[in-house]
């Protein structure tokens, strides 16, 4: 469906391992996360509240702030280590080559500058020429007249915010955007809109996504690749419409009956019995294993690997090669 998934990738996440120091016991947020991700691709991010999602995309850009420190791992973007980076290097790197869009474009704009004001900020931090009306340009390709780089954020509605922000990301061209549940804060209607766009955008410029969100029929339409989080780790990565139509882990099962389908025939939402654990203590052996409705003997004491399954990988014990069933015997009469 996306031809351009070949070649190397533009983004290699390694072993990235996130912990909270609280003191006590150290919470880890992100554990051994493996992930690549091509140019042009658009990667979703999807698990229930507080599984990592947001510290895991912080973790990519290198905006983790104490207590939160990467503890492991490495994430290579353009053939670079970002972790092992100086803060000056990856400073000439952010927003030229990859950028980042928050939940709330509130927090991230300035309230006392307009928005051409900070255009010009972001421009003038990097020593790569922008053409005087780029900042223009971009606007304009996120639907937004403008006039309004005269405008200060509190003038702009939370939909044109985002769209603002999304337009700052856009300055340089970058390879990658990096988005933490960009539409969240907008009503259902700004949220479809705002996605086709971003969705527009990133085909017609080719840059890369990695998108976290909470909403599974939003990804389903629009993410090439989607990484299902829990309690920290990756437990199922795949081509979207392979884990969509045949999740393989039983947490992605629950996901997606946890979610009411747009196409599909109409049927009860059964979704997660329980609440997710505490990662300061994770449950032995599977970490779903406590809410798992097909969890058996081994998932409280063996940890499952990712295990590949078909073009997928899912980290549940079904999977792993010794529960394989044997192969039929032939019956000797
Ligand atoms: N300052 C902190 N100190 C200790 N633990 C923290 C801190 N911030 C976050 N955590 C823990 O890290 C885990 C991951 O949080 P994170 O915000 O990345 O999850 P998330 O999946 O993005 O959640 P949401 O969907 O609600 O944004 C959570 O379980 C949380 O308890």
């Amino acid at each position: 469906m996306h031809g351009h998934i070949e070649g190397k990738p533009i983004l290699e996440v390694r072993g990235l391992t996130v912990e909270y120091d609280t003191g006590a016991h150290p919470v880890v947020a992100v554990d051994d996360v493996d992930l690549d991700v091509h140019a042009g691709e658009f990667v979703g991010v999807v698990g229930e509240s507080g599984c990592g999602k947001s510290t895991l995309l912080f973790a990519i850009a290198q905006l983790l702030s104490p207590p939160a420190a990467i503890t492991g791992g490495s994430v290579r973007f353009q053939g670079q280590d970002l972790v092992a980076m100086s803060e000056k290097k990856l400073a000439a790197l952010r927003w030229r080559d990859f950028s980042v869009v928050m939940q709330s474009a509130m927090n991230a704009l300035n309230p006392v500058k307009s928005i051409g004001s900070q255009f010009r900020d972001a421009i003038m931090a990097h020593d790569e020429p922008v053409a005087d009306d780029r900042p223009a340009e971009v606007l304009r390709l996120v639907g937004i007249d403008p006039i309004h780089l005269k405008s200060y954020p509190h003038q702009l509605s939370g939909g044109m915010r985002q769209r603002a922000m999304i337009a700052m990301a856009l300055l340089f061209t970058p390879d990658l955007i990096i988005m933490d549940e960009p539409t969240s804060a907008l009503d259902v209607v700004a949220q479809r809109s705002l996605m086709l766009q971003i969705k527009d955008l990133q085909q017609r410029l080719g840059f890369a996504v990695v998108f976290v969100t909470h909403d599974m029929s939003l990804i389903s339409h629009f993410s090439d690749q989607l990484l299902v989080m829990y309690a920290g780790q990756v437990v199922e990565l795949g081509a979207t419409r392979a884990v969509f139509d045949h999740p393989a882990h039983p947490y992605s099962k629950g996901l997606l009956d946890a979610f009411p389908s747009i196409r599909g025939p109409k049927v009860p939402l059964t979704g997660i019995p329980g609440s997710p654990p505490n990662l300061a203590h994770p449950p032995s052996g599977c970490r779903f294993n406590p809410r798992c409705p097909e969890a058996f003997a081994d998932c409280t004491k063996v940890e499952p690997e990712l295990y590949r399954v078909g073009s997928v990988q899912a980290r549940c014990l079904l999977h792993a090669p010794s529960n394989k069933p044997a192969p039929v015997q032939e019956a000797t009469s």
